[in-house]
């Protein structure tokens, strides 16, 4: 009988396990806050099954929770009441498996740490060779669109790069599943088309599942598997929109009838959702 070899690091389930197929089942998920005077009732009622490969947007008016709901799946809230599972974890044990990278609305790099320095940091912390980081970096520097970056700093970017550079590190360590709450919210309007070009394309080649917040009916539609359309707080699920377009899509996809018509029943659940009287 061969040597027992070392357990490899485990970065999700073991590879001699078969992958869930639902990465995130969420199950009549409630959550209230307790601020100091009074409690913030944020999420309602929501139930929601993520399979992988699913890129899957929340969209949502201001305040309805879309970002609480990402924190409670990356173990960063704890739930009122409800399920959650990630990866058939609780999303505690997923946190410390490191199931899921997170990409938040603003870039959140350390200005002392060279482009390459920040996108190996989780895996210092996770104690990998210097030689298998700095590869992994580059790896993902590539793939963001950054190979030739790895020795600037941050603050010698644009905040398109810099965001970039945060995709690139939440992936460093190869996570099934990737949480972004607005990433691209911040940036002007060409930037962010680039943006969503690339980040289709970097879905494409790694079949990550991700979970994405936006404000933006276009940017939902364009690059979603299914779009959440949540009601104002406390949250609640409106609508879910199957976007079954090609799965490569280039910008002027925007201007297909199919598109408009995802865009218009998006449009439609929000103002269903929503009182403009004021
Ligand atoms: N720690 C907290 N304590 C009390 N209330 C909170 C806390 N965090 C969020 N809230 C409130 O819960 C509600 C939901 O907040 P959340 O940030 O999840 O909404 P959102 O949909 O992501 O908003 P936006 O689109 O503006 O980013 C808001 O009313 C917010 O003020």
């Amino acid at each position: 009988m061969p040597a027992a070899q070392p357990a490899p690091l485990t970065l999700g389930p073991p590879a001699t396990q078969a992958a869930p197929r639902t990465i995130v089942d969420i199950r009549n998920l409630t959550l209230t806050y307790q601020a100091a005077d009074h409690p913030v009732y944020a999420l309602s009622d929501v139930s929601l099954s993520i399979s992988k490969g699913d890129f899957i947007s929340l969209i949502g008016p201001s305040g309805c929770g879309k970002t609480t709901l990402m924190r409670v799946v990356a173990d960063l809230e704890q739930p009122t009441s409800g399920e959650v599972t990630v990866n058939g974890m609780t999303p505690e044990q997923a946190r410390l498996k490191r199931a899921y990278g997170y990409v938040f609305q603003a870039p959140a790099l350390y200005p002392w740490r060279s482009v390459e320095r920040n996108v190996t940091l989780p895996l210092e912390i996770m104690g990998l060779p210097k030689a298998e980081r700095q590869a992994r970096a580059r790896e993902q520097l590539e793939l963001v669109g950054l190979a030739g970056f790895e020795r600037k700093f941050p603050w010698q970017l644009s905040g398109g790069m810099q965001q970039r550079v945060s995709i690139a590190r939440a992936l460093a360590f190869n996570p099934d599943l990737l949480l972004m709450d607005e990433p691209f919210g911040a940036l002007d309007e060409i930037t962010r088309d680039h943006l969503n070009l690339q980040l289709t394309r970097l879905w494409l080649s790694t079949r990550k599942t991700c979970i994405f917040v936006t404000h933006s009916i276009a940017e939902a539609v364009f690059l979603s598997t299914r779009i959440v359309v949540m009601s104002p707080r406390p949250g609640r699920i409106l609508d879910v929109i199957d976007c079954d377009l090609p799965r490569e899509r280039r910008l002027d996809i925007r201007e297909s009838p199919e598109f408009q018509r995802i865009a218009h029943r998006v449009r439609e659940g929000l103002m269903e959702g929503h009182s403009y009287d004021d």
